[in-house]
């Protein structure tokens, strides 16, 4: 059995003149919990596309779990894909679709256990027509659970699902992982990604702009360090800015030692700091940073 679960290599993809992928060379390991993340129109979803099997590259080789994803009748039943939209008819119920995805697929599965991982067991008999676009949203995530396949694509998992729906979701996945499914992940909700992937590939104009860990990606950028002070404050031992709501914001690449001298600062001086927040960089300031000119 190969280790490497997707192998990317030299893909380019147009549309016509316009060049959507460019060069993209890229892998991710089996078990890995991969985020492809970037600015609109970098060509995430155009590349999922490809490598589920549903879109020809122009130029380049890509391999999922050792196959071409083109040979859908080897390749399918083992990837789960949840896709931004999907196409169960608005006629059917809940309950025929899901066993719709078995026959698609090929994978087994019982319904219970599917209906109960998307909490839709009470609305099972009900049709598509009749969910709430949150409850569609769960169904859709019934294609990738289905069968516990070794690879898993989702995009944009969580868009439209509330906190609960959201924390299952996630549950469903770990659960994935913990049996050694690899995850493929693109979405806009960066803190999700930054929470749970072990690398991160940041598309900008077709191709990587950055491709790394977390920390990796985040190193080079600032942590921040926010509260607010009194106006009666006496000055204080960190350079900082003022912004627009009034809190302080300091930028450290020292951020255990500077938050220590805040602290102390504070507690000589008798600060009350009650909203303090202080962590490292987020991947959105890393986003903020890429050069959209
Ligand atoms: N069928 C198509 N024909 C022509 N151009 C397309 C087609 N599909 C996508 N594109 C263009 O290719 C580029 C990449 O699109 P893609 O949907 O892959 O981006 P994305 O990274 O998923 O973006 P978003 O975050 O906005 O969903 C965009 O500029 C888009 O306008």
């Amino acid at each position: 059995m190969t280790s490497t679960a997707i192998d990317v290599d030299h893909l380019n993809l147009k549309y016509g003149d316009f060049h959507a992928v460019r060069d993209l060379s890229f892998q991710v390991r089996q078990g890995e919990f991969y985020a492809l993340l970037g600015t609109n129109g970098a060509g995430k979803t155009s590349t999922l596309e490809i490598l589920e099997g549903h879109r020809n590259p122009t130029s380049g080789t890509v391999r999922v779990l050792g196959k071409s994803p083109r040979d859908r009748a080897s390749a399918r039943p083992e990837m789960g894909i949840m896709l931004q939209e999907s196409g169960f008819s608005p006629d059917l119920t809940v309950k025929e679709s899901i066993r719709l995805i078995g026959s698609l697929t090929r994978r087994t599965d019982r319904l219970e256990r599917v209906l109960g991982i998307v909490d839709l067991t009470r609305k099972a008999d009900t049709k598509v027509s009749q969910l709430s676009g949150g409850e569609k949203r769960r169904l859709d995530f019934a294609t990738a659970v289905y069968g516990s396949p070794r690879l898993l694509f989702l995009d944009e998992p969580t868009t439209g699902l509330d906190i609960q729906s959201r924390d299952a979701l996630w549950d469903a996945v770990d659960n994935l992982r913990e049996d050694g499914s690899t995850i493929v992940l693109t979405t806009h909700y960066l803190e999700e990604a930054q929470q749970r992937a072990d690398r991160i590939g940041l598309m900008h104009r077709g191709t990587f702009h950055q491709e790394g860990t977390v920390s990796e990606l985040t190193r080079t950028l600032p942590a921040v360090i926010r509260f607010s002070l009194p106006v009666s404050a006496p000055a204080l031992p960190l350079r900082g800015r003022r912004e627009h709501d009034g809190k302080f914001v300091v930028e450290t690449h020292r951020l255990q030692k500077d938050l220590h001298l805040l602290l102390c600062w504070a507690q000589d001086n008798a600060i009350e700091l009650p909203d303090l927040e202080a962590g490292p960089t987020r991947l959105d300031d890393v986003f903020r940073a890429i050069d959209n000119d």
